[in-house]
């Protein structure tokens, strides 16, 4: 069960790199056991082109203490576990630095849900955080980083499932899904998204949110009572 989470974790950060959504090392692709408590994580700083099944790390999720792997676990692992202790459906995590959901990141900006691109995934705009405080930065960053996230969707009463992705202002974006191959494809369709809704913000500056009732329909017929990824 475990070898078969460790090739899919892999598999799915091998997609990073084909999908452009990373430079060098800058990503983390992570999935979960939930039944035995643990989570499998890219190693840190390890070329794409060289990553292996056998480089995969084994994190406890409760305590975060590695229980299998010889390499350090991503830099990002305790803001994945923050996710996966908040958000109990989420089955797999990604971290990007992809260009154009950065852009929207360092901006510090949501990016509202502009049409049906975005309504067939995302059931409203994707959150940005606020910026994080001194003393998070100076304390536990990676830790604090993940209940920035959580904080969010709880203030502002996003459902994670709905919206399953974040911009973390002044650094880049998450997302994640029912396993580490969906929330890469989510990865996917947030950097498309960001890449159109920057020209259509463009174009138009004061560009309103789409109708409610067109996002309503693209998002309803997807997911609702069908969706694989509960709600
Ligand atoms: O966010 C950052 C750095 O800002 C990291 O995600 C990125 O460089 C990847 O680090 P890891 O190789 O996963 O430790």
């Amino acid at each position: 069960m475990l070898e078969e989470l460790k090739h899919q974790v892999l598999n799915a950060n091998l997609a990073l790199p084909r999908h452009h959504l990373v430079t060098f090392t800058w990503g983390n692709v992570s999935g979960v056991d939930r039944r035995q408590g643990l989570m499998v994580i890219k190693p840190s700083g390890v070329s794409y082109d060289h990553m292996q099944t056998e480089d995969m790390v084994v994190v406890e999720l409760e305590t975060g203490k590695v229980v299998e792997g010889a390499r350090k676990p991503s830099s990002d692992t305790d803001t994945h576990r923050v996710l996966y202790l908040a958000f109990p459906q989420t089955g797999g995590i990604v971290h990007t630095h992809s260009r154009h959901a950065t852009i929207w990141a360092q901006a510090g900006l949501d990016i509202p849900a502009w049409g049906t691109t975005h309504a067939d995934y995302f059931y409203g705009p994707v959150p940005c955080t606020r910026l994080m405080t001194n003393e998070e930065i100076a304390g536990r960053y990676e830790w604090e980083t993940g209940n920035v996230i959580v904080e969010t969707f709880e203030r502002r009463g996003i459902a994670p499932a709905a919206v399953p992705a974040v911009l973390v202002n002044s650094h880049g974006p998450f997302s994640w899904g029912a396993d580490a191959e969906n929330a890469v494809h989510n990865a996917v369709v947030l950097e498309e998204l960001a890449y159109m809704g920057l020209f259509s913000r463009q174009l138009v500056p004061a560009l309103p949110p789409m109708q409610p009732n067109l996002l309503d329909k693209h998002y309803l017929r997807k997911h609702g009572k069908n969706a694989y990824y509960g709600q």
